[in-house]
């Protein structure tokens, strides 16, 4: 992946919205459309926005039978989506027919979406993972396996937060992507997140790509806040 700007969670209800959200930007951006904006838009607005030339990471989080999301993959393939995912719980066989599937699916020549792996939502804590998940591990210890998990099936990396970065990238290599939401400023609103980082932290800790939505989205000046936010992560391009 050659786009390391931060991605931009459009988590709105309609397309209209997104594009008056867009419309100040004088730049091309690496844009997340989640299940909010797919469910009401449609494929079309994967389309649409990579047309106006913006990367796109498809977050419809697919979690099924190994049968259904292969096929579901073969479909969104079509869509020419940059990342497209899937929740590691699926297991390992939901993991290959998915990356079967998008394989089967990218057209000739065209490149195939990388495909990553959520492991534990960055809303989950440990405590609620043990009483609610049954998983009884230490969080670390469960995010950690799913990374193994997802790179033994082949996948190109994990979404997970900033404070399991470091780990995956010393168990599964710094080629296998960390890709990381909850990100807030130091004085953003944390809403529903749990476990969040700065985007300076999240560079300093080796995320591969970090996911900024509401810390933007909600500001009164999304431009500026972006672009501060593209200062703190600094990644070399
Ligand atoms: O897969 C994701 O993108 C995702 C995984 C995860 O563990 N946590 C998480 O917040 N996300 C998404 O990242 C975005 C974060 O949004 P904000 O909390 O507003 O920055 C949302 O669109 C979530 O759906």
């Amino acid at each position: 992946m050659n786009n390391r700007n931060p991605i931009i969670a459009l988590d709105f209800s309609a397309k209209e919205e997104v594009l008056q959200f867009l419309k100040p930007f004088d730049e091309k951006l690496f844009v997340k459309v989640g299940m909010e904006l797919y469910l009401q838009e449609g494929p079309t607005i994967v389309t649409d926005l990579k047309e106006m030339g913006h990367d796109v990471f498809l977050d419809l989080k697919l979690h099924d039978i190994p049968n259904t999301v292969q096929s579901a993959m073969r479909g969104l393939a079509k869509l020419g989506a940059d990342l497209v995912n899937v929740h590691a719980a699926g297991g390992l066989r939901m993991m290959e027919s998915a990356l079967e599937g998008l394989e089967a699916g990218t057209e000739a020549g065209k490149q195939r979406p990388l495909l990553i792996a959520v492991t534990q939502l960055t809303s989950t804590s440990e405590q609620q993972m043990k009483s609610e998940q049954k998983i009884n591990l230490s969080l670390q210890e469960s995010v950690i396996h799913y990374a193994e998990l997802s790179k033994r099936a082949g996948l190109d990396g994990v979404v997970c937060s900033v404070l399991e970065a470091a780990d995956i990238n010393k168990f599964c290599g710094e080629d296998f992507l960390r890709v990381t939401p909850g990100i807030r400023l130091s004085d953003s609103t944390v809403h529903d997140q749990i476990r969040i980082a700065t985007p300076e932290v999240a560079r300093s800790e080796g995320s591969s790509l970090i996911v900024v939505g509401r810390a933007i989205t909600q500001s009164e000046n999304p431009v500026e806040t972006y672009q501060l936010v593209k200062q703190q992560w600094e990644v070399l391009q």
